[in-house]
């Protein structure tokens, strides 16, 4: 998690990603209508002998030559074409799941009566934090849960935030507990996220969840939300995962190590690139799918992506732009423009993985309380 708030990492001028590779362009031109119908992605590179051998495919089929290896891929027209790159429309489908969990939880109250309920608890002063905290709050309206905020100043004890979390804990009115992350420097997260009881640990981040996670053959209890969210992404735009190569930039406890754990479930083959990894852009360009979580803004350009990659830009970074009324705007870690022609989808930042974020949130808070309640 970066610890600095997005007003104070705004270091760079950047309007858009500096000129893109030329192999982008000069394939994109040459092209012909989309193959690829709605929410149908197929993973472009990796279809190339089939490709080859389907009468059908092969008269859309171009060679496009990856910018800094000779090696050719074999793909569609469509697929290289910034105007066909699907745009994994985050924003859409979290509404659709706040419909079904607003439908499911009608349902629990109406047989059973009772509400889920979201604590959330925020310490500190941080602006985005606070945004983050004010959408949580939003969305739990929406979808009818019951949302308790606690919001402590900065200076608070451990032991103040502990006993928050502990009344929460006793709180059968209570189903998940979120402590906003990142908390003030003086405090231990390790002891802090450790004190939620592991049935109310909807954010997943207590290590017996994350244990689960990463053991073959154990059922998982709460995905995080971000890695969930991407991966519920994948599932709704028919992207296949199995068996494909992924790369997922960023280690994180709360993105990164989870994305990975949850891909290696759904049986890709997933490398991690992180800070100190050599060569990140040659692997990072063997990946059908790019899961990039990092905070550094544009850092994924067009040469690092394999044609017809699927990409998954978790990344939210606020760089300096005077003609938004905010002073700044949103870009994520992948260069999207260049990405566009590139990739054969791209979630868009915002709009992509961070409305996700807030759905499955909402719907592990539901799960919790079915699970607590036995509800089906
Ligand atoms: N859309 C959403 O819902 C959410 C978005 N985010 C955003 O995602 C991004 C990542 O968040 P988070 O995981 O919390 O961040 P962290 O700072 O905790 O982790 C960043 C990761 O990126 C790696 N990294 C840093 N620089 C490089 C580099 N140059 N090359 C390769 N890897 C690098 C780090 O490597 P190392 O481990 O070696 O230090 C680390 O593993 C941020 O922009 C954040 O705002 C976060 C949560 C939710
Ligand atoms: N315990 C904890 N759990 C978290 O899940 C958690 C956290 N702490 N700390 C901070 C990060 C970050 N995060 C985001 C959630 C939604 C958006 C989101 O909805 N973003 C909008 C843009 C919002 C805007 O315009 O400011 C979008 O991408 O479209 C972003 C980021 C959750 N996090």
């Amino acid at each position: 998690m970066t610890s600095s708030s997005p007003i104070t990492i705004m270091k760079m001028k950047l309007n858009h990603c500096s000129p893109s590779p030329p192999y982008t362009t000069a394939a994109a031109r040459r092209l012909l209508p989309p193959l690829i119908g709605h929410h149908q992605i197929q993973l472009r590179s990796s279809l190339g002998p089939t490709l080859h051998n389907s009468p059908s495919f092969s008269a859309r089929a171009i060679i496009a030559r990856s910018a800094s290896s000779s090696s050719s891929f074999v793909i569609t027209a469509a697929m290289a074409s910034e105007a066909s790159v699907k745009v994994i429309d985050g924003k859409k489908v979290a509404k659709d799941i706040r419909d079904e969990i607003n439908a499911e939880i009608s349902r629990m109250k109406d047989s059973i009566g009772v509400v889920p309920g979201l604590a959330v608890i925020l310490v500190g002063e941080r602006k985005d934090s606070a945004t983050y905290v004010r959408n949580k709050k939003k969305a739990c309206e929406t979808v009818g849960i019951k949302s308790y905020e606690v919001c402590l100043p900065e200076n608070s004890t451990e032991e103040e935030v502990l006993k928050y979390i502990s009344d929460f804990n006793d709180d059968p009115m209570v189903h998940g507990i979120l402590v906003q992350l990142p908390l003030p420097s003086h405090m231990d997260e390790q002891k802090i996220l450790n004190a939620v009881c592991i049935e109310k640990d909807v954010d997943g981040f207590h290590p017996l969840n994350i244990g689960r996670l990463a053991m073959r053959g154990r059922e998982t209890s709460f995905v995080p939300c971000t890695p969930k969210g991407c991966i519920e992404l994948l599932h709704r735009y028919n992207v296949e995962i199995k068996g494909k190569r992924a790369v997922v930039i960023g280690r994180s406890n709360i993105v990164g190590m989870p994305a990975a754990l949850l891909l290696q479930r759904e049986d890709a083959t997933v490398s991690i690139v992180h800070s100190r990894t050599r060569n990140p852009e040659e692997i990072t360009r063997q990946a059908d799918i790019i899961i990039s979580a990092v905070g550094q803004p544009n850092m994924v350009r067009g040469s690092w992506i394999k044609p017809g990659a699927v990409i998954i830009d978790v990344g939210i970074n606020p760089v300096e732009d005077a003609t938004n009324p905010r002073g700044y705007r949103l870009v994520g870690d992948v260069c999207y423009e260049e990405a566009c022609k590139v990739a054969s989808a791209i979630t868009p930042v915002p709009g992509g993985v961070g409305p996700m974020t807030i759905a499955m949130l909402l719907s592990n808070t539901l799960l919790s309380a079915k699970r607590i309640h036995n509800f089906k």
